[in-house]
């Protein structure tokens, strides 16, 4: 779940990082287009190149705005999006229109467009918008050569044309790779979180049972003490053993026996309430951990288990057997090992004084 997180959170700084670039990019062009402007190579009229500025920025301030607003609500966000693409592919093309002689410099900005969308765009997205540049490339030669006859080359156009259509194709098949590359990339990162995830559950896990450790009962039971200390909350440990349990072995083999710790899992499992714990310690011992009750209580739950042990009849063989526990409630600031210790005490002297009981502290 962390590495889910993580990688999310990573992917969404890519994007606010891939905006600011696109952002970069977009002015550079628009000084560039200025600069072209005052040297006579742009012909436009002021007021018309300011309205077109003016319409691009605010397509481009609300998109980068869209993108930071989903960032900040911890949505997934597309660093460019399609919408966002074809908005600055239109301002490129109307901007080629009214340029002469250095067209084919000012067309690059197409294809750093385009490349954007390798980012993100599945390959038919990124096949769209190249078509879409292609034909939004065509309009405007084709407006262009109706407008200015004067200073129209058709070889020269052509052999531009050819240029660009071979560029873009190359970036198309260059797209496809790479988004291929991405989705493959993708999908054995889920892999291995889901590989993590399980690698995980199993190191905190018992297979037998399936109920928690030891280690992760003292992971746990550390995090208690921590709240307990800090809150004044309570909790209570209870250290079980199942009484007689070699004697379960020896006469119905060592499988029944495995079949009656599970079923005595179950039955530990079902009694308690979500946020307690139920742990498998190490052969037929388990320690329970109540949270946010005192002694009282936890012996009263405890002695509900004890009773539904010795009146429940297990495996295929109706075996009967009956569990000893050890009872005591945490006394802040002493340390888990004295906690449990204290339990194992309890537990021995359960077993003294003839099993099938609960001994409190
Ligand atoms: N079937 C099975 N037996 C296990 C497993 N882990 C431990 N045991 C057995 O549990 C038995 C525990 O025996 P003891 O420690 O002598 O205790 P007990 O017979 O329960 O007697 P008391 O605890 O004194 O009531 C041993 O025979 C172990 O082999 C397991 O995973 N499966």
């Amino acid at each position: 779940m962390e590495v889910s997180l993580d990688s999310q959170h990573n992917s969404q700084l890519d994007t606010i990082r891939r905006t600011l670039l696109a952002s970069i990019g977009a002015l550079l062009y628009s000084l560039v287009i200025l600069v072209c402007y005052k040297l006579g190579y742009v012909l436009i009229d002021v007021t018309d190149l300011v309205i077109i500025y003016i319409c691009f920025w605010v397509g481009h301030l609300a998109a980068v705005g869209f993108v930071y607003f989903r960032h900040i609500r911890n949505m997934s966000a597309r660093s460019m999006s399609l919408l966002h693409m074809v908005w600055a592919i239109i301002f490129v093309s109307i901007i080629l229109y009214y340029t002469v002689e250095i067209r084919s410099a000012l067309m690059m900005a197409y294809l750093t467009i385009i490349s954007f969308g390798a980012f993100r765009l599945q390959w038919r997205g990124f096949f769209g918008i190249t078509l879409f540049t292609l034909a939004s490339y065509a309009v405007t030669l084709f407006f262009f050569q109706q407008n200015n006859s004067g200073r129209w080359s058709p070889e020269l156009e052509v052999i531009i044309g050819i240029t660009f259509l071979a560029a873009m194709l190359g970036f198309c098949i260059l797209g496809r790779e790479f988004s291929l590359l991405r989705e493959r990339l993708t999908s054995s990162n889920r892999g291995l979180r889901i590989a993590l995830a399980k690698i995980e559950a199993l190191a905190i896990t018992d297979e037998l049972t399936g109920l928690y450790n030891r280690r992760h009962l003292l992971v746990c039971l550390d995090k208690q003490r921590a709240i307990a200390n800090r809150e004044g909350s309570r909790f209570v440990l209870a250290y079980i053993d199942i009484d007689e349990f070699k004697r379960i072995n020896d006469e119905f083999g060592h499988r029944v026996g495995d079949e009656v710790l599970q079923q005595f899992s179950d039955l530990l499992q079902e009694s308690i309430r979500e946020i307690d714990l139920v742990s498998r310690y190490g052969g037929e011992e388990f320690v329970l951990l109540l949270t946010g009750v005192g002694i009282e209580t936890a012996a009263i739950v405890v002695e509900r288990i004890r009773d539904a042990v010795e009146s429940l009849k297990f495996s295929e063989n109706n075996l009967a057997m009956t569990i000893s526990v050890g009872l005591t409630e945490y006394q802040a600031p002493e340390t888990i090992n004295d906690t449990l210790e204290r339990a194992d005490k309890l537990l021995y002297q359960a077993k003294q004084e003839g099993r099938n009981r609960v001994v409190q502290a």
